[in-house]
């Protein structure tokens, strides 16, 4: 049996386990607390994140991974390993075969690292998947036929613009800009305009509520907490959905640019079955309120979000090896790195 057993989508902001037969088992924040002192693990997941900016000076909670490949070898090994654990209860002593996604533009030290950090973990044989093609299968597409199908995957550090056909990139771009810079944006424009310092968490808050990178129908209000940057003291302001549409303009351009540069690089014929069969859009960062109008808007192509944006990307690297069963060893060999 060629099938892994487990697929894992591991992010910037949060990693997801897939089990066959089971669905995804466990969705938790990519973050690990530790012990500077000691270099011992505290917390991992849910729990390491509510200690971000609540912990005493000898304790630290960082992301081990920044724009979708490891910054922190050691922490991101210990992660998987408590994750993989975790998601395959104590009882299963089996070492499980892996599927791990990462960003279509990554380098070959970077998947090396993945590799390595989940062999370490446990795995007893690991697959390497794009994650446009994780997206693609995990939304259901039948990538195996010769037409074309565009995906923008818009997670928390990138997002993955891409043109598959027949099981694999046919053309694709992945730009470090995406759902966090967002974020990044909205502080930025508090401080510019509104001379108000605003906390990381309240800036998410905020887009998930308000943001919008698209007029909306009618514009809404959120009350934002911060601080008075001229008098040090508490400041409460109503910010508009349409003063949010000014603060991402830098960052959503951008993402349209990438649209728009992988659409130019496409061959004719895909194109054409593009046109026909429109854009899906997955990832967190695709539930920006006017994304998909912005994207129909400038490409004229007709643009979807799938049922379960924050998922399909873990379904689609638990199918994986599924899939390439049904494709055969040769198409495997140019879209997998295996052990
Ligand atoms: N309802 C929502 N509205 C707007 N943004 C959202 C929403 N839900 C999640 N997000 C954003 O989605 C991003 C995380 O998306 P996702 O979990 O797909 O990323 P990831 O796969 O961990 O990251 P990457 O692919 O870059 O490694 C965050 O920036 C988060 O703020």
């Amino acid at each position: 049996m060629l099938g892994s057993d487990i697929g894992i989508d591991l992010g910037t902001a949060s990693i997801l386990v897939y089990i066959r037969g089971k669905g995804v088992v466990l969705s938790e924040p990519s973050v690990v607390a530790y012990d500077k002192d000691t270099n011992q693990i505290k917390a991992i997941g849910e729990e390491a994140r509510l200690m971000i900016g609540r912990t005493p000076g000898n304790i630290a909670a960082v992301r081990p991974l920044r724009q979708g490949v490891i910054s922190d070898y050691t922490v991101t090994e210990k992660m998987l390993k408590y994750f993989i654990h975790k998601a395959m209860g104590r009882k299963n002593l089996r070492r499980p075969r892996v599927s791990v996604c990462i960003p279509s533009g990554a380098t070959e030290v970077e998947k090396r690292a993945v590799i390595d950090a989940t062999m370490e973990a446990g795995a007893r044989d690991v697959i390497i998947i794009e994650e446009p093609i994780a997206a693609a299968l995990g939304a259901g597409i039948d990538i195996s036929k010769p037409s074309g199908n565009m995906i923008i995957d818009i997670g928390g550090g990138t997002t993955d613009i891409a043109v598959i056909s027949l099981g694999d990139t046919v053309v694709s771009t992945s730009i470090k800009v995406a759902g966090d810079d967002f974020d990044d944006a909205l502080i930025r424009y508090m401080r510019r305009k509104h001379n108000m310092l605003i906390g990381e968490r309240t800036a998410e808050d905020i887009k998930m509520s308000i943001g919008s990178v698209y007029e909306r129908p009618e514009p809404v209000m959120a009350q934002v907490r911060g601080r008075n940057l001229l008098t040090g003291m508490p400041k409460v302001i109503q910010l508009s959905s349409e003063e949010t549409q000014e603060a991402f303009t830098e960052a959503a351009s951008a993402i349209v640019a990438g649209v728009h540069q992988v659409l130019e690089q496409t061959p004719p014929e895909l194109s054409a079955d593009i046109a026909q069969r429109g854009i899906l859009l997955t990832g967190g960062g695709s539930q920006i309120y006017g994304m998909e109008e912005l994207l129909e808007e400038s490409t004229g192509i007709r643009t979807t979000t799938v049922d379960d944006p924050l998922s399909v990307v873990a379904i689609g690297t638990g199918r994986y090896a599924e899939f390439i069963e049904g494709m055969g060893e040769l198409a495997a060999a140019h879209s997998a790195v295996r052990m």
